[in-house]
């Protein structure tokens, strides 16, 4: 029996529910193995701390940054005149952008299905969100009413939980639209890492299209640092809006030593782990899609995502219904109704399965999950 405040529960309480599991597949942070290359950092992490005490945090912020940046193809991104603020988590940055956003304007169309912590963050500080359908988004021009009766656009790409990537010519478009009707672009670009075609230079399209814009970046999704890590809050020059003072507001810097770390995952990512770490969870991909083969009425709705998460489709079955079942069994998931957030019913037979967890933890738990399904 699915409980009430299980089905009221937003996707992060959710989450809370597995953080004691040993089969926990609901949160999309990092929770996959050390690498050799990166048990090797965190084997030396006395030495990042020494030096992170001595070296000025706006040297070790600039590495970090340049590191990360760069080993995600992001060669344009704005480094150079503190255009780049490191918070302490992607939520923190996107708390920072709304506040910033909402001294100006009021309407924001929202990219729809996305993980609800973006519209919860959003309408907290008064914000009124427009669903922005995927298909709307990648269908090509966005309808000038829609431009001419909000403020901004927020888009998550990769986006969560589908996977699907705003490609390059569609981004330059967009850009190109909203700078006609002066809309600020936002991007949450957090499961980048994963997808190669995520990795063009987003910031060479953005600073070249001259429209207002914003990107959320994270370095959380990518590596089992125990959630250290960084949101960087990336602006461009013609934006507007308060966010420095804002960010003044709410935190002073992070750690210097987190920034170290940060550099020093970010080297090894570029030295063949990023390239290793997308093997990896397209690896698990496979592991899960391949415990499912044959089970009536299940299928992937995201045969092209690269993400560390991928959804199941349920069938007639209700993803609440599998969600409650799989967690009598220990497995933890997350159904989709909330990532529909402004039609929950979206989401009723779809379920969000983490991948960046260890290939056996991921098998033991595909198996229970076929289980599950052939009984429901
Ligand atoms: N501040 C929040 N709510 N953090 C949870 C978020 O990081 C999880 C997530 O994004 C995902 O599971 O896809």
């Amino acid at each position: 029996p699915v409980a009430s405040k299980d089905v009221e529960a937003n996707l992060t309480q959710l989450e809370y529910l597995a953080l004691n599991s040993s089969m926990n597949l609901a949160d999309g942070h990092a929770r996959q193995f050390l690498t050799p290359g990166q048990a090797v950092i965190i084997d030396d992490l006395a030495n990042i701390f020494r030096e992170s005490e001595t070296t000025p945090v706006e040297e070790l912020e600039i590495r970090a940054h340049q590191a990360f940046f760069g080993v995600l193809g992001q060669h344009s991104y704005p480094g150079a005149d503190g255009r780049v603020l490191a918070c302490y988590s992607s939520s923190v940055a996107m708390e920072i952008l709304s506040r910033s956003l909402v001294t100006k304007i009021d309407r924001m169309a929202l990219v729809h299905p996305t993980f609800d912590n973006i519209p919860d963050i959003l309408r907290g500080v008064g914000i009124t969100l427009t669903p922005l359908e995927e298909d709307v988004l990648h269908g090509g021009d966005l309808d000038a009413r829609l431009l001419d009766s909000v403020g901004a656009v927020f888009v998550t790409t990769p986006n969560n939980p589908t996977g699907r990537v705003v490609p390059e010519e569609r981004l330059r478009r967009l850009a190109e639209q909203c700078r006609e009707h002066d809309v600020v672009l936002c991007l949450d670009t957090s499961f980048r890492g994963f997808d190669i075609s995520a990795q063009y230079d987003h910031y060479a399209v953005l600073e070249g299209s001259g429209c207002r814009w914003a990107v959320v970046e994270d370095t959380g999704k990518l590596w089992p640092t125990l959630d250290l890590k960084i949101g960087w809050l990336v602006t461009s020059a013609n934006l507007g809006l308060p966010v420095g003072k804002i960010y003044s507001d709410i935190l002073l810097g992070v750690s210097p030593m987190i920034l170290t770390l940060v550099r020093r995952f970010a080297e090894d990512a570029a030295d063949g782990g990023l390239a290793d770490l997308q093997k990896f969870i397209q690896h698990n991909r496979t592991v899960l899609r391949t415990a499912l083969d044959g089970v009536p009425g299940i299928h992937f709705p995201d045969l092209h995502s690269r993400g560390s998460v991928e959804r199941i489709h349920t069938g007639t079955r209700s993803s609440m219904e599998v969600w409650s079942a799989l967690r009598d069994r220990g497995v933890y998931a997350l159904p989709c109704h909330k990532f529909h957030w402004a039609d929950p019913a979206g989401g009723d037979s779809t379920l969000r399965i983490a991948l960046a967890r260890s290939t056996e933890s991921l098998t033991e738990c595909a198996r229970i999950i076929r289980e599950v399904l052939l009984e429901l």
